[in-house]
């Protein structure tokens, strides 16, 4: 036997003497004693008693929100392993979104609606919906009387055309790429990334998954100046890492950056066998380029048209990073249908009154690149005339084609043969 063995055995023995009566004369309670005359014992307490449960003081708990608050904040500090911290404690407190519920018992009573007086069966929506909705159908036809009287133009019903990318299939597969990525690309066209920006995208990640990486791509670099490519860094960069892009499989420019990027992002996830890296954006501004270039090869559809993706689609770059393709999404309401137009989100030869939009194509380009394309012009409809007349785009009299020489126009704005860009703010 055994040390420990002999030891253990002891320990088992009982220390309790007795004399032959059988009567307790060494250890345990002694004849006469009683629990009352004995000291008092206390087990020590221990928090493990309570199974899996940590301890932390308020000063500690303080100190680590604001430490994690300013990491979150911080673009180029990653968060890994969020699912093991109790975030919804950290947040800090008071940021409920009650507010932003309907009050629904404030427009009308439960028992109004539901209980054994119930007055109306159809619920009172003009007071959920607030004033600028009106009554209901007859409500909406006598605004559109009074406008009438007012002389003012009623408008129409928008055009379905220009709520390109806007539907719920697309946004389904928007969120579909972004759960399914651990960095998620945003990428945004240089001549005008602020227009092209996906704030309801942003906003998701930085409300839900703040663990998932943003990144920006400038792409289409080659068609700014690059002075103004720069500014825009600098300026983008302070939310989050930013790469100029110019896609092309024979003539790329920041694909070794891009890549060097992933690699980092792909090493931070050790952990995991590989990430996965969701490249999401407005259509047309060349994920899909993008991921060609990478890959150096065409493994996505591309063409100078919008909505050419229209499911996602996941490409292995290298073992340890995926890429997936994810079809162009437009921030929903946020674009009058000019802004759709010129965005390049609508397709062109969908449109019955492409004229109407050139004469902005021709205040947005300098006057001199104009000319230099096409010839000197007086108004919109003069230079559409001019136009039409030089490429031959007739109607039956002889009348220049102005819709189709408008058609041609936004074509080559759309394809970046005309140079323009936006300035940072
Ligand atoms: N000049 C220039 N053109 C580019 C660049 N990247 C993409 N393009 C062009 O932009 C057009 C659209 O590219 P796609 O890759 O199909 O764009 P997408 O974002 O995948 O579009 P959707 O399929 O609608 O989502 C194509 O004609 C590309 O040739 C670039 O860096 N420079």
């Amino acid at each position: 036997r055994s040390k420990g063995t002999i030891n253990r055995l002891n320990m088992y023995r009982s220390k309790v003497k007795r004399n032959k009566s059988g009567k307790i004369v060494k250890g345990g309670l002694a004849v006469g004693d009683s629990v009352q005359n004995m000291t008092a014992a206390r087990v020590q307490p221990d928090r493990r008693w309570f199974g899996n449960t940590r301890v932390v003081g308020q000063q500690e708990l303080q100190d680590f929100r604001s430490q994690i608050e300013s990491t979150t904040n911080d673009p180029y500090a990653v968060l890994l392993r969020r699912h093991k911290l109790p975030m919804g404690l950290l947040a800090s407190g008071g940021k409920t979104n009650k507010a932003g519920r309907v009050d629904l018992l404030r427009a009308q009573s439960f028992g109004d609606t539901f209980g054994p007086k119930a007055q109306r069966k159809r619920p009172r929506l003009s007071a959920l919906l607030g004033p600028a909705a009106g009554g209901g159908g007859g409500g909406s036809s006598a605004a559109v009387d009074s406008n009438v009287e007012r002389g003012v133009e009623p408008v129409g019903p928008r055009n379905y055309i220009f709520d390109a990318g806007q539907s719920r299939r697309i946004r389904a597969e928007l969120f579909k790429v972004i759960d399914s990525s651990d960095v998620v690309v945003e990428v945004l066209d240089a001549r005008d990334p602020l227009g092209t920006r996906a704030p309801h995208a942003e906003e998701f990640l930085r409300r839900e998954a703040k663990h998932k990486h943003l990144v920006f791509v400038l792409n289409k670099c080659d068609l700014v100046p690059s002075r103004v490519t720069a500014a825009w860094l600098k300026l983008l960069s302070r939310e989050a890492p930013t790469v100029a892009f110019h896609a092309s499989i024979t003539n790329p420019f920041g694909k070794g950056a891009l890549i060097n990027l992933l690699r980092q992002f792909a090493k931070l996830h050790a952990d995991k066998k590989q990430i996965s890296v969701g490249f999401i954006g407005y259509p047309n501004v060349g994920k899909s380029s993008i991921i060609n270039t990478l890959k150096k090869k065409k493994v996505c559809k591309v063409a100078p048209i919008p909505g050419e993706t229209k499911v996602w689609q996941y490409i292995t770059l290298m073992k340890s990073i995926y890429l997936i393709d994810c079809p162009g999404t437009v921030q929903p309401s946020g674009n009058s249908e000019e802004d759709a137009v010129l965005k390049g989100v609508v397709r062109i030869e969908q449109l019955r009154h492409a004229a109407d939009f050139v004469e902005e194509v021709l205040r947005r380009v300098k006057p001199e690149y104009v000319r230099r394309t096409y010839d000197a012009w007086d108004s919109p409809t003069d230079f559409l005339e001019q136009y039409g007349r030089r490429i031959g785009k007739l109607l039956k009299g002889g009348e220049p084609d102005i819709n189709a020489a408008a058609k041609l126009v936004l074509h080559d704005w759309q394809r970046g043969r005309l140079p323009y860009f936006t300035l940072p703010p």
